[in-house]
């Protein structure tokens, strides 16, 4: 379920790239109410990072996770197809992962094979597939065609 020494097809530099991002983009976080600075980094199929912080609201529920910061840069940026994501917290045992409406968030974009790396306050990490944090996932090929949808509605 979670590992130290799988890095998913990454090659090692990739891998010590994507997790001096990650743990960096804490840095950009906006989070003055919770004080919970989280970063993500996300790999792109084209060898680029995108690299975002949650930011947060006086309005509180309208704050934005780290990962979908991220995700919505890269898409809006014309990335196609991601290879790793990762995250990174200042807790420890364990690391933080993404909420459940960035794990949906993630499927939209995502692979279900897609690694999604979790490093903790010292940088150590744990990896899970998109597949293990979302089984059983609804994503953009459940929805029936529109041809379907018309026959099981008839
Ligand atoms: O995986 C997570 C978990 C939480 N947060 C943010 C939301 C809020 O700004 C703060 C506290 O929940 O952390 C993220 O960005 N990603
Ligand atoms: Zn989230």
């Amino acid at each position: 379920m979670s590992s130290t020494n799988n890095l998913h097809g990454l090659t090692m530099e990739q891998f010590k790239e994507l997790r001096s991002k990650t743990i960096a983009a804490k840095d950009v976080a906006y989070c003055p109410y919770s004080k919970f600075r989280v970063g993500s980094a996300v790999l792109c199929h084209d060898g680029t990072f995108v690299i975002g912080g949650n930011v947060e609201n006086a309005s509180y529920p309208v704050g934005i996770c780290a990962e979908r910061c991220t995700l919505v840069k890269a898409v809006t940026e014309g990335k196609k197809g991601f290879k790793a994501l990762g995250v990174a917290t200042d807790v420890k045992n364990p690391p933080a992962s993404p909420c459940g409406m960035c794990r949906q968030f993630i499927r939209e974009f995502c692979e279900l094979t897609l690694p999604i790396f979790m490093f903790d306050s010292d940088g150590e990490h744990v990896v899970m597939t998109l597949g293990q944090l979302l089984p059983m996932s609804f994503g953009p090929d459940s929805l029936p065609s529109a041809e379907e949808m018309e026959k099981i509605r008839a």
